[in-house]
């Protein structure tokens, strides 16, 4: 342990993991203050779950270091695992048993005996909203419910960071704000760490800071706010009486690229509520409605990698890919 890492919830120095000849992490550098949200933000196959599984000690890394809660995960498993909580992608929960008893039973296999673990297990269903249904089988638990009881289940051992992979993946935009509101709560209430992985844009915002991954690589990271503005230009959608001659004044007087479509004129500038009024000046053409939108994270994605979260890869990464991209 240095007292430089015990500083961080979570560091890692040049981390990597290679399955067979696939590199899925490379040359991670990470530096987590305790208490904040951290996400991981990539498509699928980037590398997420991997590095998640690296720093919960149930994945060796390939080359590199990771301290977790100041404990280094090789030479320290035990160490980090007494210090952190997990809620992984799959459900995991046993469905036969009501959530006050998969609590019980997993906070006996910590060692910790019933008349310990009551007071927490009510406090726990009470903060995920989980109290009225604490004696129904989990297999009667809608999506969100099923999802809230393993955060509490994570929570049990007071872990001093809470990882969270996909946390609200395959859950409704109602399910995924109550889960967010109960995860801000157990931020401000417990000052826990939270270092998720997400391929949802949504849930990256929810994030102090984010490292936006691709191909096992970390391609930028930073508040949401500071990514959005380093991508500097806006998106304006503009909507005229003839799109063709918009098109062509906004090259001629503007010297900018736009494209005319179903939806309108739509153009990136840098800054977008300067340009609509000395478009509407110089236009020439009836300018019936204009939307300037900021960057989003889907911007400041493909800004970095060339290409939308959204697309997925067109294949497995290899050896070749990273040393190109490097
Ligand atoms: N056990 C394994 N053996 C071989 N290759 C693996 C193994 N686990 C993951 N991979 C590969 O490593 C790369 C990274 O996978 P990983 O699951 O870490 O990505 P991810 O970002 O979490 O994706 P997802 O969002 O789909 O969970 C992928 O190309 C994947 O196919």
């Amino acid at each position: 342990m240095t007292a430089v890492a015990d500083e961080f919830a979570v560091r890692t120095e040049d981390l990597g993991k290679v399955y067979g000849e696939l590199p899925a992490v490379v040359g991670l550098d990470l530096s987590v203050p305790r208490g904040t949200t951290f996400g991981f933000l990539g498509p699928n196959g980037a590398g997420k779950t991997t590095t998640i599984s690296m720093l919960c000690t149930l994945l060796r890394p390939t080359v590199g270091r990771a301290f977790v809660a100041g404990h280094d995960v090789v030479a320290e498993p035990h160490s980090v695992r007494e210090r952190i909580g997990l809620v992984f992608q799959e459900t995991t929960l046993d469905l036969d048993l009501t959530a006050e008893e998969g609590l019980r039973f997993h906070a006996e296999l910590f060692g910790i005996p019933w008349r310990v673990s009551r007071p927490k297990v009510a406090a726990l269903l009470e903060l995920v909203d989980l109290t009225g249904s604490r004696d129904r089988p989990v297999r009667e638990f809608s999506g969100g419910m099923r999802r809230r009881l393993e955060i509490a289940r994570g929570l049990l051992t007071t872990p001093q960071v809470l990882f969270l992979d996909e946390p609200t993946t395959g859950l409704d935009p109602q399910t995924r704000t109550v889960i967010w509101e109960h995860l801000h709560e157990l931020r401000e209430q417990h000052g826990i760490t939270l270092f998720l992985t997400t391929h949802h844009l949504e849930e990256a915002e929810h994030c102090d800071r984010i490292a936006i991954m691709d191909g096992g690589q970390v391609e930028v990271e930073g508040s949401p706010a500071e990514l959005k503005a380093e991508v500097g230009h806006d998106t304006v959608v503009l909507r005229t009486g003839d799109d063709a001659a918009a098109v062509r004044v906004i090259a001629e007087r503007f010297g900018l690229d736009a494209v005319s479509g179903p939806d309108g004129v739509r153009l990136r500038v840098a800054d977008g509520a300067a340009f609509v009024p000395a478009f509407c000046a110089e236009a020439g053409v009836p300018v019936l409605s204009a939307t300037v939108v900021p960057p989003s994270l889907d911007d400041v994605f493909l800004h970095h990698t060339g290409r939308t979260i959204r697309a997925e890869r067109s294949g497995p990464l290899t050896v070749n890919d990273v040393g190109r991209r490097r």
